[in-house]
């Protein structure tokens, strides 16, 4: 599922910068609440891999490192003031995410665990 932040082209993966101190598990729990309104099952979060890439909406030497995980939530997705809107997305949908975005679904379409 990507979401597509306030005055951003491409979708993100839900997700965010570490703050201080801040565990994977935390920052996860934190801003999928943020962005989405829902609760992370902190104890079903599986690590899914570390991807890289040029940041988007950032200069061209900017690479980000992505942390990725799968987990269970509870509630209703909900998109805050910060996401324009969600969407759920298929393999065929690859173009309109960003760069990093795109290796994660190449990962999962490898593994057949994204429908074109
Ligand atoms: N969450 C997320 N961020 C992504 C993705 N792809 C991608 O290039 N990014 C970039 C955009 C941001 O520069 C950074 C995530 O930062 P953030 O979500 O904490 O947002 P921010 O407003 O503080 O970031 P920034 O634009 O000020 O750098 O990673 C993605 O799939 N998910």
């Amino acid at each position: 599922m990507s979401t597509r932040s306030r005055g951003k082209s491409v979708y993100y993966f839900p997700g965010g910068k570490r703050e201080a101190g801040e565990t994977d598990v935390e920052v996860l729990c934190r801003e999928i609440k943020e962005e989405l309104d829902v609760e992370i099952d902190r104890d079903s979060a599986i690590y899914i891999g570390t991807f890289e890439a040029h940041a988007h909406g950032h200069d061209a030497e900017v690479l980000l490192q992505m942390r990725c995980y799968e987990a269970n939530f509870s509630g209703t997705l909900t998109a805050s003031s910060e996401i324009d809107c969600f969407e759920w997305m298929r393999y065929r949908d690859r173009e309109r995410t960003s760069e990093v975005d795109q290796k994660i679904f190449d990962f999962l379409w490898e593994r057949a665990l994204i429908d074109m």
